[in-house]
């Protein structure tokens, strides 16, 4: 991939396979291959889209570059070491995900101080105090006001508690998000402050991101390089920009001409981005203790 500046592959996917084996109903000797011989290759402040229709394999995908799921066959390597070399802590502190639903993904019975501090409880990390200020730094970073602080989920919005758990994710200051469709489960109007704040975010601490979704304004606006999926496999890696204006496999072109029928009026559906609309904008924050 051009214009890479030097930045090193941070995370990268050799040959990886996940076959899946029913177990149970009239087809349970049959075996799905989700992710069928994927290589690539993420570089530091990459954000790498994965797009692809429902059951294309992006979910596992992303589930085995956080070590969730393991390959059938091949190797996720982070910082050019296999993922089996990392222990759960040292992993938690370089990669973490954002995953879709802010609704199941938060315990209802703690508050929000505690859901976002509790990465640095589990690792052992800071003492009470310690972890109770980075909590509060961390809403100050995603943009929540402190009052909600003592809060449980069940108080706060859907596009609030996505930040929450964007601000869990952070706790532990990974260099890596995957994101699997972190805005599907909000309103429209709530989906563009989300991605970015996302998008600040990555200026904020150098982040990189693995962004799933079948929406494909989402994958235009935030990524610099799109992988099309398509039965498991990536049919098309490309830069986001070069993506859009001149799609090489059918498949891809296909699903760019879907996404345009679907608008109405034409153009690609769902959320409308201004970056500059004042109401995306976040006030600056300062740095963080702890970490
Ligand atoms: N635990 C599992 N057991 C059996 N089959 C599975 C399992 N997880 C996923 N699959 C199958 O693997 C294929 C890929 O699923 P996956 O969830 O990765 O796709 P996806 O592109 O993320 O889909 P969606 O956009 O609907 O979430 C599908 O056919 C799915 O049914």
């Amino acid at each position: 991939m051009s214009g890479d500046g030097g930045r090193p592959v941070v995370l990268e996917l050799r040959d990886v396979s996940r076959i899946f084996r029913m177990s149970r109903g009239p087809f349970r000797r049959d075996t799905i291959t989700a992710v069928d011989h994927v290589s690539l290759r993420v570089r530091q402040s990459d954000v790498l889209g994965i797009v692809g229709e429902s059951g294309s394999g992006k979910t596992t995908l992303s589930k085995m570059m956080l070590g969730l799921l393991a390959p059938t066959s091949g190797d996720v390597l982070l910082d050019g070491k296999p993922l089996s070399d990392f222990s759960r802590r040292v992993l938690a502190r370089r990669i973490q995900f954002v995953f879709q639903d802010p609704y199941s993904s938060l315990n209802p019975r703690r508050s929000i101080g505690s859901i976002i501090a509790q990465p640095l409880y589990i690792h052992g990390i800071g003492t009470r105090m310690e972890r109770e200020k980075r909590a509060r730094e961390l809403l100050d970073v995603v943009g929540l006001p402190a009052r909600v602080f003592d809060n449980a989920p069940g108080q706060l919005s859907g596009g609030q508690r996505q930040r929450v758990v964007i601000a869990r994710a952070l706790a532990l200051n990974p260099k890596i998000l995957v994101c699997d469709e972190p805005t599907s489960a909000l309103d429209v109007s709530v989906q563009a402050q989300i991605l970015n704040l996302l998008l600040d975010l990555r200026t904020e601490f150098d982040l990189t991101y693995v962004m799933v979704s079948h929406n494909l304004n989402v994958i235009e606006h935030m990524t610099t390089e799109v992988a099309v999926m398509y039965l498991g496999r990536i049919v098309e890696l490309a830069e986001a920009g070069s993506i859009f204006r001149e799609a090489a496999h059918p498949y891809t072109k296909i699903l760019l001409r879907s996404a345009m029928t679907i608008a109405p009026g034409g153009g690609i559906p769902d959320v409308h981005f201004d970056r500059n609309d004042p109401a995306y904008k976040r006030p600056a924050t300062p740095p963080l203790s702890l970490l």
